[in-house]
């Protein structure tokens, strides 16, 4: 019998609202394991241990009227362009990566050990948090600017709000210049599975026909 494959960690990076999560569900639907660092991150802000933590850290302006985590007033707080926004935004994130990390890493390892085909790593701050060391390819999304426009609105943030957490990230440009590939996602989601699917099959095409 011959040994599966090794595992293909891919990278999916890009601004917010870009088509990350949607490229990362269409590997899924080819037989990848999406790892969703944003969905980990969101688990995180519900264990009492972490709210106590950031709560001393931050004050209890951060929570809601029956004690969890306020995310619109959360991201208010660390999001700011002043240094005291950006002070928060280093504690928060040097309460929550942590913790994220060690999930990511997990699912990984587990990903690996099940050799299942492709891993997808949805990490907004891949390139800043290290994880480029551990992909085997980094994919970048690429949208013009009415369609980012048209997607960010759809989401109801405007330009501001994307502007305030771009700011906190490497820029687009690095981000593409980093990467093994840049994906247009220009079209619609079947164009879009459709550049995917035929990478994929690309990297590792006895694996693609097996789960197409
Ligand atoms: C501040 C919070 C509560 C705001 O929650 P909200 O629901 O508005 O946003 P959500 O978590 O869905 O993130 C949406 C996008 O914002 C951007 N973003 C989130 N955190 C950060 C950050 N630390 N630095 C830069 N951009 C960020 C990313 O592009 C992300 O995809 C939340 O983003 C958070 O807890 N951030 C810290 C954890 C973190 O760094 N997450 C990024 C992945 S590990
Ligand atoms: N090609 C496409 N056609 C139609 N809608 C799309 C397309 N690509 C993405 N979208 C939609 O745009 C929105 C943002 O996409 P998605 O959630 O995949 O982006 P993201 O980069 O993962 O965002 P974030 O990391 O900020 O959460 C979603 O509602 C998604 O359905």
């Amino acid at each position: 019998m011959t040994e599966s494959p090794k595992t293909i960690v891919i990278g999916v990076i890009g601004p917010p609202c870009s088509g990350k999560s949607t490229v990362a569900r269409i590997i899924e639907s080819n037989g990848g394991v999406w790892i969703d660092a944003d969905a980990i991150a969101k688990d995180q802000l519900t264990d009492p241990a972490v709210i106590d933590e950031l709560v001393e850290h931050l004050g209890s302006g951060i929570l809601s009227a029956e004690g969890a985590i306020s995310r619109p007033d959360l991201a208010d707080l660390v999001f700011g362009d002043d240094g005291e926004s950006q002070g928060r935004l280093k504690q928060l994130e040097s309460v929550i990566h942590p913790r994220t990390h060690a999930v990511i890493q997990s699912q990984i390892q587990q990903a690996a050990a099940e050799r299942v085909p492709f891993v997808i790593l949805d990490v907004p701050l891949l390139l800043e948090s290290g994880w480029e060391s551990q992909c085997d390819q980094v994919w970048c999304l690429q949208v013009s600017a009415d369609r980012h426009e048209q997607l960010l609105a759809a989401r109801g943030w405007d330009a501001a709000e994307l502007a305030r957490r771009e700011r906190r990230q490497l820029s687009w440009s690095e981000k593409r210049r980093r990467s093994s590939w840049v994906i247009q996602n220009n079209g619609d989601v079947n164009d879009l599975r459709e550049q995917i699917v035929d990478m994929l099959s690309q990297l590792q095409p006895e694996s693609n026909s097996r789960h197409s």
